[in-house]
């Protein structure tokens, strides 16, 4: 007769591991837009849709973090000034400095979203994720693009892997870092690139990655939105044939810190543009030679000698992410070597 096989122990359910807490600060933006039918995909008001009810619209969030919203502003990313980004990066600083906060997303406009990715991974000093997200059709359309992207985000931003990257945007299944991606493409919903390639992707919740950031960014940054009270004066002029220097004097006589020179090519200067930005670079303007051509990198004393005439060139930086990354560093240092130094660096 078989002995009767004693029966199992109670095992004990392991309770399941908390979920990550993820705060999602709403700025506005098409992923808060709302159109007149769901045939209008190009054609509504940006930052009418607030974020409880973003948030309310995705309980599939429930199952990849505990989510949190706060309405930071209600704007239309086009619309971002220099005193938007600082409290932005002021308010993503306070709540990862708290640790009951795992990751932050940040909604957003899609029209200027790498430039706050940029600004926040320059400036706030953490390893926790930071991830910006967009749409580019609002909620109310036919397939709408926003509801995935927000789960993409706040997956990213509740993975352990995402931690140390620097600020990221999730675009479309596609995780990019702050500081290589740029709006490349407007209508379609794949809009976004990076000229070096996406680090990762984002599928049904779960993170692949192929890459990491090399540039210097948030724990490791010199920068600190903690020492930054204002922004100085930095402004780009954009160059093509038969440019005059209207808007450059204009600058000058404005008292600029700095111009952005968004160059042809290789940030090639036209010969009458050149004396022009010597003169103001003689009364203490920095000049950044950027390229209008997004892709590839200004190479230093090619096109112009950049080391005779004390310019700076902005490494792959596009023209707007060279604007950030000189005002950030002029509240620092008016040395030309050493801002030559932080473009090659972040
Ligand atoms: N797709 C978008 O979000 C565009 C909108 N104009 C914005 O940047 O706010």
């Amino acid at each position: 007769m078989p002995t009767p096989m004693a029966a199992p122990a109670p095992v004990a359910a392991a309770p399941a591991p908390a979920l990550p807490h993820v705060v999602v600060l709403a700025t506005g933006g098409t992923i808060a837009g709302a159109g007149a039918s769901t045939a209008s995909s190009a054609t509504y008001q940006a930052a009418k849709v607030p974020v409880e009810q973003l948030l309310i619209g995705l309980p599939e969030l429930g199952k990849v973090a505990r989510v949190s919203g706060e309405q930071v502003f209600q704007i239309a990313s086009e619309s971002f000034t220099n005193q938007h980004l600082l409290t932005l990066a002021r308010r993503v600083q306070a709540l990862v400095r708290q640790p009951d906060v795992q990751g932050i997303v940040i909604t957003h406009g899609t029209d200027t979203l790498e430039e706050t990715g940029f600004f926040l991974n320059l400036v706030v000093q953490t390893d926790k994720p930071i991830v910006l997200v967009g749409s580019m059709r609002p909620g109310t359309s036919l397939s709408a693009d926003g509801a995935l992207n927000l789960l993409g985000a706040v997956s990213v931003a509740a993975s352990p892997d995402s931690v140390g990257k620097g600020v990221l945007v999730s675009m479309a299944d596609e995780i990019h870092t702050a500081r290589d991606v740029a709006k490349l493409v407007n209508i379609k919903t794949s809009a976004f690139g990076s000229p070096w390639g996406p680090l990762g992707m984002v599928v049904e919740g779960k993170t692949y990655w192929f890459r990491a950031p090399i540039k210097r960014h948030t724990s490791a940054s010199e920068f600190s939105i903690d020492r930054i009270q204002t922004l100085p004066a930095v402004d780009i002029v954009y160059s093509y044939g038969n440019v005059p220097s209207t808007a450059i004097d204009a600058l000058g006589a404005a008292g600029v810190q700095a111009i952005v020179h968004a160059g042809t090519g290789n940030g090639s200067v036209a010969d009458r543009i050149v004396p022009r930005l010597n003169d103001l670079r003689g009364k203490g303007v920095v000049i950044v030679r950027s390229s209008r051509i997004p892709g590839g990198f200004v190479l230093r004393n090619a096109e112009q000698p950049d080391d005779k005439y004390g310019w700076v060139v902005a490494h792959d930086l596009n023209p707007q992410k060279a604007r950030l990354l000189t005002a950030v560093a002029l509240t620092q240092t008016r040395d030309t070597r050493e801002l030559q130094r932080i473009f090659w660096e972040y």
